[in-house]
């Protein structure tokens, strides 16, 4: 069999980051991957000169991912036809609100058999009736081929400066796509476990960036590592029946895979949607939509708008904002219709602390 024309989606802060695991991955696995990595890159000017252009030349993303040395295989595409339409794996790795134009763009254009995707993405997307649709599945739906998932505990900065850490690859195909992807992201510092509840895996990474959100509003109003406990505790409570709610029968397991709970545990400490949420309780009143431009510099944080659809679909089914007190509650507060302050009240009332004994 040829060699696997791999692309990368997306060449954010994550997919830069992702881009060093590849580029060196498929170098080194010259029988299964082909060793140019095409990275579509949605093009922008950075001082009077394109992007991509800047990361042909230094193989720096010098916005998203600065100080890292990408390797020299990984090519900056800006036309995402031309970056996909003759690739074996696809990796899609950009903020969640952005798949469905992509998708669409790529549809009927990419090779007509061989072909399989791996989300990064953490996030959902909404069904027009309201019920849930996961963003592997709006893949999947959109260009007819299986799209596997990654999550774990990852922020980007770390795995990009090679500290230890572990994902988890959920893959429905374990068998038949699972050693392949593993062999594609596995290295000696990012290591990953393949399982089979692929939709536990991705849930448990679209979920956290709520939670995370609730730990950056406990941050703001000056609570300490006590509250954030009982944060991650409860926000997992309720990741956990969320996923039961739309997956009756889930591996319980699977949460204590990377995907879950130490995900959990590093965005509550280090991700940017606990520091922009901490920033906007400090803000008072500031959108938050301006304090994530304000911080991040053109990078995204999915937290606050995973909350909205969260509720959109909570709202759809009637009667589920009772059970998932702490997502509502950080969906009213990033939407200004509560106070930071409420948080805490959610805590202290939350149903967890009611059951009968
Ligand atoms: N950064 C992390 O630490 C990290 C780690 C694990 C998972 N993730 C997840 O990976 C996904 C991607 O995150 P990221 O950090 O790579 O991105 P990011 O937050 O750095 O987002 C910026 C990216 O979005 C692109 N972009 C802006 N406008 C666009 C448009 N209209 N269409 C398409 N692209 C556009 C930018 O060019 C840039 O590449 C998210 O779901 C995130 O939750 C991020
Ligand atoms: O920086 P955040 O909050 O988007 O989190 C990044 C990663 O998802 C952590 O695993």
């Amino acid at each position: 069999m040829a060699p696997l024309k791999v692309t990368i989606v997306g060449s954010g802060n994550w997919g830069s980051a992702i881009a060093r695991i590849v580029g060196a991955t498929t170098k080194q696995n010259p029988g299964e991957f082909d060793s140019t990595v095409k990275m579509w890159v949605f093009e922008e000017m950075i001082d009077g000169r394109k992007l991509s252009e800047i990361i042909n030349e230094t193989h720096e993303n010098v916005k998203y991912l600065p100080g890292k040395i990408l390797p020299d295989n990984v090519v900056a595409v800006p036309d995402l036809l031309e970056s996909c339409q003759d690739a074996n794996v696809l990796i899609f790795v950009v903020p969640h609100q952005f798949v469905g134009r992509i998708c669409s763009t790529l549809k009927g254009n990419l090779k007509a058999d061989g072909v399989q995707a791996i989300s990064l993405i953490k996030g959902v997307s909404v069904r027009k009736e309201g019920g849930l649709k996961l963003i592997s599945e709006e893949i999947e739906e959109a260009l007819g081929l299986d799209c596997s998932v990654l999550m774990g505990a990852n922020l980007a900065p770390e795995v990009a400066a090679d500290n230890f850490c572990e994902a988890t690859i959920g893959c429905k195909q374990r068998k038949d796509q699972g050693p392949i992807l593993k062999k594609l992201f596995h290295t000696p510092h990012f290591r990953i476990n393949v399982v089979e509840d692929a939709h536990t895996v991705e849930l448990c990474g679209a979920l956290k960036n709520i939670v995370a959100c609730a730990a950056g509003f406990s941050d703001g109003l000056g609570y300490g590592d006590n509250t954030k406990a009982a944060i991650i505790r409860l926000g997992l409570m309720e990741m956990t029946k969320f996923v039961e709610h739309y997956y009756p029968g889930s591996n319980l397991e699977t949460f204590f895979e990377s995907c879950g709970v130490a995900d959990l545990i590093t965005t509550c400490y280090g991700g940017r949607n606990r520091k922009v949420c901490e920033a906007f309780v400090k803000a008072g009143g500031k959108p938050l939509a301006e304090i994530e431009k304000e911080l991040l510099n053109g990078q995204s944080a999915q937290g606050p708008l995973t909350a909205e659809e969260v509720y959109l679909m909570m709202e759809k089914q009637g009667g589920l904002h009772d059970k998932f007190p702490l997502f509502t509650a950080v969906h009213k507060i990033c939407s200004g219709k509560v106070e930071p302050t409420g948080l805490i009240d959610c805590l202290r009332n939350h149903p967890e602390h009611m059951r009968d004994f």
